[in-house]
């Protein structure tokens, strides 16, 4: 790992204007940042579908279509980088799903996480997928994966994603506020050949033969029902109690694979919720929590700003209001991914901003009130050309150290099933 950038760099060479130059001064950033980042010096990365051939003459297939040389990425497997003008959207290679756009930053959070084929996982900020996607290629063929997204109309984007690349088959996309997710993975799996719910997915695969009963399921959760369906949903849910009612009603599945747990189980059964005291009912082996932020470390974001207008910047993501509520929306966001963490399992809280206050203090805020949780090194982070955090084991990634946008990332594990201080 490289030492920290100096400060008193050149000044930025894209216009920022003064409430943004602001924002990074107030919050230790320096500006020069944005000028090392600039679209003529940042690579544009590249992610390799696992499966794909990657011998030599795949790789030259790709680039000859690109029109460009492609330059392995030597500390995080898959990953190559480009020359930062290649548009990858129009290849046919990207259109066929063998390539993924992806910053090599947001590889290493997902690698980060250490997932294993047989884990269940959940990614409770999942959209637009990037990083799903990536997790899913490492399960493989067995464990599953929830994705959980506030967004719908992102998380519709990421259901795209998944059927693009084939990965849909052990995943699960609910629509629900993240801060308040409860639904446990279902780690009996149903036999698809024998039960009589075979096999369904919300979206008709190759494969699918029944499309009625695919379409029973995502009835039960969608919001779009009609009066007599609501009232005999009501019914159904008689002698639950009003807190999980509310709970049922308020997240909508977007898809469902085969594998994903979803098949042959009713709504009801999946709100089996884990109380405070049960740590019994088995959670999530591997969670992710990439939350919302300021993005003020994705370069290429913020240059969108400038066709989109910079007093939209502003107006979108400086107020100071925003910054408070979304530092609160963070430490909500991994409390409640660490409550459905099982004990021993790993929990990765990643931001694409480069502040100390959406970074290092949510996570200080965090283990200070919770004892059970513990800040680990990231043992396959030795080679990466990244720097370390304020707090120690902690990493970040950014334009100047790393060549990759901005990035922070926390590893921590479950000690034990101890409550919430
Ligand atoms: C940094 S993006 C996630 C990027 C994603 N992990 C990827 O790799 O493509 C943050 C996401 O958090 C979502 N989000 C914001 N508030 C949320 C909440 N309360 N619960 C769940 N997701 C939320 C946003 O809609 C946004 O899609």
């Amino acid at each position: 790992m490289e030492a920290e950038a100096e400060a008193g760099a050149p000044p930025p060479n894209l216009p920022l204007p003064p409430a943004f130059i602001d924002f990074l001064k107030d919050n230790g950033i320096n500006p020069s940042i944005y000028a090392s980042a600039s679209a003529s010096s940042l690579p544009r990365y590249i992610r390799l579908k696992p499966g794909t051939t990657t011998s030599e003459t795949q790789i030259a297939e790709i680039e000859s279509e690109l029109g460009c040389e492609l330059e392995r990425v030597d500390w995080l497997p898959g990953f190559f980088a480009a020359p930062p003008h290649i548009h990858i959207a129009g290849s046919v290679s990207y259109k066929r799903g063998k390539i993924y756009g992806m910053d090599v930053a947001s590889g290493a959070a997902v690698m980060a996480l250490d997932v294993s084929p047989g884990d269940h996982v959940l990614d409770l900020c999942a959209a637009p997928g990037a990083k799903l996607c990536m997790l899913l290629d490492l399960l493989g063929s067995s464990g599953s994966l929830t994705g959980v997204d506030v967004a719908r109309h992102r998380l519709a984007a990421c259901r795209t994603m998944l059927l693009k690349y084939g990965l849909g088959d052990r995943c699960r996309l609910f629509v629900a506020d993240g801060t308040s997710f409860s639904l446990l993975p279902l780690r009996e799996e149903v036999d698809t050949k024998t039960s009589n719910k075979s096999g369904w997915f919300f979206l008709k695969l190759p494969g699918a033969t029944n499309i009625k009963e695919c379409m029973d399921v995502l009835k039960e959760w969608s919001p779009k029902r009609s009066w007599k369906e609501r009232k005999s949903a009501r019914r159904s849910t008689n002698g639950t109690g009003p807190e999980l009612v509310r709970a049922m009603a308020q997240m909508e599945l977007l898809y469902y694979g085969r594998h994903s747990g979803m098949v042959g189980h009713s709504k009801r059964d999946l709100f089996i919720t884990r109380g405070d005291s049960e740590a019994s009912v088995s959670g999530y082996d591997r969670v992710l929590v990439d939350a919302e932020c300021t993005h003020d470390g994705s370069f290429k974001h913020i240059q969108k700003f400038e066709h989109w207008g910079w007093d939209t910047l502003q107006r979108r993501v400086l107020y100071a209001e925003r910054s408070d509520s979304l530092t609160h929306l963070q430490l909500n966001l991994l409390t409640n991914g660490f409550r459905l963490l099982n004990v021993g399992g790993s929990l990765v809280y990643s931001t694409c901003s480069l502040t100390v206050a959406q970074n290092e203090d949510v996570v200080k805020q965090f283990l200070s009130r919770n004892p059970a949780a513990e800040l680990v090194e990231i043992e396959v982070a030795k080679n990466w050309p990244c720097r370390s955090g304020l707090i120690p084991k902690t990493l970040r990634f950014d334009p100047l150290t790393s060549q990759t946008s901005g990035l922070f990332i926390a590893k921590i594990t479950k000690i034990s099933q101890t409550l919430e201080v």
